[in-house]
């Protein structure tokens, strides 16, 4: 792209040098710069990208965009912006030509059940012969190749990137997790969404937004950002459940679909009943009423497929060809996916980490548990992050026979200083502190007798763990396998 042309979308700079007439790539980190590409330095937590502007050069950058001027040496032009976090999402749409225009855009927010809803919305999509990307917290998922990000929602220019290649690809719609991290950072400046979708706002986070009214906030920006042009099909979708969606929709003047299993609704779900790996239900929708059978465990997942059928409906397609995608669905990975196991114990695998989230997954996993036998619950929570969450998940954790408390991804704290915070909130004393997450599963599976059922929760679809700065190999599943062929296969 002309290099005068890209730049055109700053109104506000100022060029010292001579630009080059073109820009092949934009990037922020200096470790993958290309050459002739355009330098953005973003001031980090940890480092301040001015600090690489010299790497980059080095590395083929022939020009810099910073807050600031720099000492460079090289052939480089620089451009100086008041914020180049800003810039860095008006040059990321520039760059890749808006490609959000082009695709339906759905993004999904909320504390619990972001990944799940992308994920049930993205392969009914698939299903019904709709080419979809999807991206968030699992990765990239583009026409079934998995590529991996290291956030829920990643940087400006990575988004626009990912847009950009689900459109080349062919894709007619793109489904996103949409995080309050990523709403209040600007990580989706110049997405221009049709479907916005609002799952449920409950305690997490607080150590980056401070209060719940702030984080309750931050999600709304993803209803404001639906925009204002009528000339396009957009709606929300909101849980009618939720007090916050009232906030919701008064964020955006398009269409709202509302779902929910307590207050009047568009899409409600009645009769639910969980047995057996299946759970039924009477779907209530403008058309009438439908039974619903369903793999999918849970009331949480009730919640889900009644967010997803919103989304659906309201795009135009008809009842019959939703609810055949629904009895088609698998459980998203590690979102209380049952390890398949000759074992006599049922485990699951989850990746509840918040109070709420417990809550829900211990209660999709009552109704199996058989008179006289435990319910087990493995639950670890990550170091140098909101710890003010950690007695209430314990407290909720508290309505299972059993609980471990241990870590997911320690980081730099210590083990003791997690499972102490733990603690303070159990209700009841039946319960172990084991910080080493390999040991904990051990544990769970050695207090376990046939016919119990274990929930390891907090590590989901994840096969490492990171303590330090390292991430180290491990599975929940495989761990509790090789423990309870151990204990229980002569
Ligand atoms: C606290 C936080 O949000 N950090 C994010 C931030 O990292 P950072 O500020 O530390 O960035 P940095 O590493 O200091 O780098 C600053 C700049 O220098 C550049 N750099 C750095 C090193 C170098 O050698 N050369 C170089 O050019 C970097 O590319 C970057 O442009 O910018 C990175 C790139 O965009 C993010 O990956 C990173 O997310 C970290 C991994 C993270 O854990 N974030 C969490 C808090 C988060 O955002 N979570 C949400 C919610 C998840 C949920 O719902 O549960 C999410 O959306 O993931
Ligand atoms: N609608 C829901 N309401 C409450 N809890 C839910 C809901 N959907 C899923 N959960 C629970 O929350 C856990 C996390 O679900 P999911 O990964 O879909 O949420 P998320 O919002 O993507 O979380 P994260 O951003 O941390 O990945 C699940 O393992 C399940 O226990």
């Amino acid at each position: 792209m002309y290099a005068e042309e890209l730049l055109s979308v700053i109104p506000l700079k100022k060029v010292i040098g001579q630009l080059p007439n073109n820009i092949k790539d934009i990037s922020i980190d200096s470790r993958s710069v290309q050459p002739k590409s355009l330098f953005i330095c973003i001031k980090g937590y940890t480092v301040d990208g001015h600090d690489f502007a010299q790497k980059a050069v080095d590395a083929g950058a022939t020009i810099v965009v910073s807050e600031k001027e720099l000492q460079l040496e090289g052939n480089v032009a620089q451009v100086i912006v008041p914020d180049t976090d800003r810039t860095l999402g008006l040059l990321a749409a520039k760059f890749f030509e808006y490609p959000s225009n082009d695709i339906t855009m759905i993004g999904v927010t909320g504390t619990n059940g972001k990944t799940s809803v992308a994920g049930i919305i993205h392969h009914m999509l698939v299903g019904m012969g709709e080419k979809s990307a999807l991206s968030g917290t699992i990765g990239f998922n583009l026409n079934g190749v998995l590529y991996e990000s290291a956030n829920t929602t990643s940087d400006a220019l990575n988004t626009q990137q990912m847009i950009f290649r689900a459109k080349m690809e062919g894709c007619r719609a793109m489904v996103m997790e949409v995080s309050s991290h990523g709403l209040a950072l600007g990580r989706l400046a110049g997405v221009d969404y049709d479907i916005a979708v609002f799952t449920n706002l409950t305690h997490d986070h607080l150590d980056f937004h401070g209060t719940m009214e702030e984080y309750g906030n931050a999600k709304g920006l993803l209803f404001s950002q639906l925009g204002q042009d009528f000339t396009k099909n957009k709606f929300a979708v909101l849980n009618a459940d939720d007090p916050w969606s009232e906030k919701y929709a008064r964020l955006t003047s398009y269409p709202i679909w509302t779902y929910g299993l307590k207050n009047e609704a568009n899409f409600r779900a009645e009769n639910c009943n969980y047995e057996d790996g299946i759970t039924t239900f009477d779907m209530i929708t403008p058309e009438g009423k439908f039974p619903v059978t369903m793999k999918l465990l849970g009331e949480f997942n009730v919640y889900n497929i009644l967010a997803a059928t919103a989304v659906f409906y309201g795009k135009g397609f008809p009842m019959d060809a939703i609810l055949e995608q629904i009895e088609d669905l698998n459980p998203v990975r590690g979102r209380m996916e049952k390890v398949l196991t000759d074992l006599p114990i049922q485990i699951y695998i989850d990746y509840a980490h918040t109070p709420d989230a417990i809550e829900k997954a211990i209660e999709a996993a009552l109704p199996y548990k058989k008179p006289g036998k435990k319910l087990i619950f493995l639950v670890g929570t990550g170091g140098n992050r909101d710890k003010s969450k950690r007695p209430a998940m314990a407290k909720k954790a508290s309505k299972a026979d059993y609980v471990v408390l241990t870590t997911d991804d320690p980081r730099f704290e210590e083990y003791d200083s997690i499972t102490g915070d733990l603690a303070k909130g159990m209700l009841h004393d039946n319960y172990a502190c084991i910080g080493d997450r390999a040991e904990a599963v051990r544990h769970a599976v050695a207090v376990a007798e046939p016919g119990d059922i274990i929930i390891f929760a907090g590590k989901g679809h994840e096969d490492y763990q990171i303590i330090g700065n390292t991430k180290y190999p491990h599975s929940d599943a495989d761990i509790a396998i090789k423990a309870g062929e151990l204990k229980f296969v002569k």
